[in-house]
């Protein structure tokens, strides 16, 4: 015979209990089932109320009989037929007059045991009970109904009282011996062997249905609830969390150990120890299968098979050099807790034995501080122990699963993933069974935290790169354009989904936890809010998204400011923005340290050459051993344009126009004419190989006449620089006459850096560049006789923004993997 439990909720009103008829309907002519039910939702509560006011004479207690009168009278009148209805509420009316004589009681003698409480309690299982089977009768469910503190003996532990499992097995076995038909009965409650009231504590329903499941030796329980199962993860906290079809008892009861609400498995317990297995359904959504909660997880089924967790825990830390060696010190510690009712999470001891640690609810806090600082009191004052050190706003997170057992690389998967993305774990804890592995994290961390490990061992094929980008223009908007285009293909191909969840320019800001639509990122932008750089980048870091990417498009000091707190937040940074690493030596050192530290990227390939791999082929030949000698290159983009197309036929100014017109030039073209930008250039290539310089050792030489710096806008100096276009036709004609050109071109040689404009003839390398291309060689001591020679366009929306979006898919690989 099958038993089923119904909830508070499938319960708690007309339509729930109309659709909890609607399933028992398709049971009646099958099979013959025992169904229990708990009280209509919110009425236990109003019980706990009632009975409190009751008895501290506050007369309002009787408003409160009203409600509960009037929720169970009401719902009859509507559910019974009108033939049936003056029986059902006459009936109700009886259960509810005890009750009243009970508060009334309890009233007059100011008092409410723990006994009258059990009994006070008692009302919402019998009421609902009693109720409902008069409803299934109605529709046509052959039912008896059965108060089942008759069958279900206790002991007098009121509150949640002991089951005698032989006296209550023999009753039920008696009772159905002569039933034809199926049977509703009361989840919550039993009675002592003299009769008196007993409720069984927390999930005391599902213990109704278990101790009934283990005493028929059911074929099944069904736990028929509000959500479809068990399910991954907490739901609230990890949106992609999903209902598991299958979970064996052992990963029932650590799962739901950590605060899921779907079953208490201690009481499931009966039904366990008999192998009875047990579905958990949705009552709201009958078409789903739930879980089953049976003997063995299938040896195929995912490693880890749930993730739970628990808030609001404090760490507690017994320190002492006292306690080396010394046999019993635990035993004290945590004799003192028990002795106080001090529930215990979690345990963990290092092999110096120096210190044991432990984790409780974070309420029962100061009171373990008093229970066990006065058990070692003695060893305080004489200095062997230290006074007990504290640590609050903690949460504990912890993987489960049968299969774990024997499987290498979960802890390592897990604490990776965590450290990749800066979440510190303050303690961990695996028991030897292998099925739990338990770490402790900071409070604020706890939803990235499960989402991160989500994603990591269940959702491995995609995973969510959360990016927030600053700086729209020339750049910006074509790597939006990019990500826009891409997305699909990375999603199948390479297993993320890049969010971009903030975008911000120099006037507004947005930002958008579940992702800005790349099609009308513009509109979205231009509806945001005032751009304010602090508070985006503050709403960043206090989203605490896992997987989060600054990328920074724009060429701004301001930006590059809040780079050291973005990564030191274990955020990673991607910019083709050469500020920061153009900057003082020590910042940029800084940065780089940092970004070390917290096990997050800075990539800047941008810096140089655009998309051309300039700087991580460098980086290559530093990693794998090799020496540079000489870096010789022309760096800038705009100036080889300028330079291979300055032939005698158009004036200089309209070439630097074209130049800016084809997105090649910084936003203010004078940072390319001055050579500051190339200075920045191989100044940036000679830190990467290890040089420490400045930026005022690279010797720049300028090719921009005086008015043409002076100029207070890009307007004003392009027409000063049109007056000026002599200087650099008389440039050109020297080098002409000498069958030369002009080529800009830095060097690094020797630990010294500088930029000219030189000429070169036709058996120099860099004679025969075109368009904006860059050519970079690089003689080092593997390279020699020939130097290694990078050359292609290098600048330019579309290459650059190619570089960027390179970079992210760098770091997305690297925080996937
Ligand atoms: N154009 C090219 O070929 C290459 C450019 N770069 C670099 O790319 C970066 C971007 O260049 P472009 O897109 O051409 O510049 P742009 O002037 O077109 O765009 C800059 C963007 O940054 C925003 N911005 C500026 N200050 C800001 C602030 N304080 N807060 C928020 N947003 C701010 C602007 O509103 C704009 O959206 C520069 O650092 C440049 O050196 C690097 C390699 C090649
Ligand atoms: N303005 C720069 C753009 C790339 O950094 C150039 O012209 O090279
Ligand atoms: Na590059």
């Amino acid at each position: 015979m099958k038993v089923l439990k119904f909830g508070g909720t499938s319960v708690g009103s007309v339509e729930s209990i109309r659709k909890v008829a609607e399933i028992l309907s398709s049971y009646k002519k099958k099979e013959k089932f025992v169904v229990v039910f708990s009280a209509m939702s919110g009425i236990t509560n109003l019980l706990v109320e009632v009975g409190q006011k009751a008895s501290t004479t506050d007369i309002s207690y009787q408003q409160v009989l009203k409600t509960i009168e009037q929720k169970h009278v009401s719902t009859a009148k509507t559910l019974i037929d009108v033939k049936n209805q003056g029986k059902v509420i006459a009936q109700l009316k009886l259960i509810l007059n005890e009750l009243q004589d009970l508060l009334h009681g309890v009233y007059l003698l100011k008092e409410l045991s723990p006994r009258s409480n059990d009994l006070v309690l008692s009302f919402g299982e019998r009421l609902s009970s009693y109720l409902v089977s008069e409803f299934l009768k109605q529709e046509g469910v052959d039912v008896t109904f059965l108060d089942a503190r008759k069958v279900i003996i206790t002991d007098s532990s009121f509150g949640s009282a002991k089951v005698d499992f032989k006296k209550t097995d023999k009753a039920i076995k008696d009772y159905f011996k002569d039933i034809k038909s199926s049977v509703v009965t009361t989840g919550f409650i039993g009675s002592t062997d003299k009769g008196e009231t007993t409720t069984l504590g927390r999930g005391g329903s599902d213990y109704t249905a278990s101790v009934f499941g283990a005493a028929l030796d059911s074929e099944g329980i069904e736990i028929w609830t509000d959500v479809d199962g068990i399910m991954t993860a907490d739901p609230r906290k990890v949106k992609r969390a999903f209902t598991l079809p299958q979970v064996s008892y052992i990963e029932a009861m650590e799962m739901s150990h950590f605060g899921a609400k779907v079953i208490y498995p201690p009481t499931l317990q009966p039904a366990f120890k008999k192998r009875i297995p047990i579905w958990i359904k949705n009552t709201f959504n009958t078409a789903f299968e739930g879980t089953l909660i049976n003997e063995k997880t299938s040896a195929t089924d995912h490693s880890v098979k749930g993730i739970s967790s628990i808030e609001n825990i404090s760490m507690l830390n017994l320190t002492g050099s006292g306690m080396v060696g010394v046999p019993g010190v635990s035993g004290r510690l945590f004799g003192a807790l028990a002795r106080n009712f001090i529930n215990v999470i979690l345990i963990t001891q290092a092999s110096s034995e120096h210190s044991i640690c432990f984790v409780i609810d974070s309420k029962e806090s100061a009171k373990a501080k008093d229970a066990v600082e006065e058990e070692f009191e003695h060893e305080i004052k004489a200095g062997k122990i230290d006074k007990l050190h504290e640590k609050d706003n903690l949460a504990i997170v912890a993987v489960v699963g049968d299969n774990m057992r024997h499987t290498p690389g979960i802890a390592g998967k897990l604490f990776s993933s965590l450290g990749k993305n800066g979440i510190n774990v303050v303690a961990i804890a695996q028991g030897s069974s292998e099925i739990n592995l338990s770490v402790v994290i900071g409070k604020e961390d706890l939803t990235k935290a499960l989402n991160v490990i989500h994603e990591s061992f269940f959702l491995s094929d995609v995973k969510t790169i959360n990016v927030f980008v600053v700086g729209v223009g020339l750049i910006g908007s074509a790597l939006l354009k990019q990500l826009q285009k891409q997305s699909t293909y990375l999603q199948k191909e390479k297993g993320f989904k890049i969010n971009v969840v903030g975008l911000a320019n120099s006037k507004k800001m947005l930002i958008n936890e579940n992702g800005v639509a790349l099609t009308s990122w513009k509109e979205k932008l231009d509806e945001g809010e005032k751009a304010n750089l602090k508070e985006f980048v503050k709403r960043m870091i206090d989203l605490n998204l896992r997987n989060s990417i600054f990328v920074d498009n724009t060429s701004n000091k301001d930006v590059v400011s809040f780079y050291h707190n973005i990564l030191d937040e274990s955020i990673s940074i991607v910019t083709p923005n050469k500020l920061a690493n153009s900057g003082l030596y020590k910042d940029y050192q800084k940065l780089q340290e940092t970004a070390f530290k917290r096990g997050v990227k800075l990539m800047y390939e941008t810096n140089v050459g655009a998309g051309l791999p300039v700087i991580n082929t460098l980086n290559d030949l530093k990693d794998s051993g090799d020496k540079i000698i000489r870096i010789e290159g022309v760096l800038s983009g705009t100036l080889s344009y300028i330079f291979n197309n300055f032939k005698g036929d158009k004036k200089f100014s309209d070439i630097v126009k074209e130049a800016k017109e084809k997105g090649f030039t910084e936003p203010d073209p004078r940072d390319d004419l001055n050579g500051k930008d190339v200075a920045r250039k191989i100044l940036i290539l000679s830190r990467e190989a290890g040089f420490n310089l400045e930026f005022d050792d690279v010797v720049v030489e300028n090719i921009l006449p005086a008015p043409c710096l002076k100029a207070k806008t890009v307007e004003e100096f392009f027409v000063e620089l049109e007056k000026n276009n002599n200087v650099f036709s008389k440039k050109r004609d020297e080098a002409d006459k000498a069958n030369k050109v002009l080529r800009f071109i830095a060097k690094l040689e020797n630990g010294k850096a500088e930029v000219s404009l030189q000429s070169v003839d036709s058996t120099h390398p860099f004679f025969s560049l075109s368009g904006s291309d860059n050519m970079i060689a690089y003689t080092t001591e593997r390279y020699k006789e020939r130097p290694l020679v990078i050359k292609g366009p290098g600048a330019g929306a579309e290459v650059t923004a190619a570089g960027v979006f390179g970079d992210i898919i760098r770091i997305s690989n690297y925080l996937k993997g």
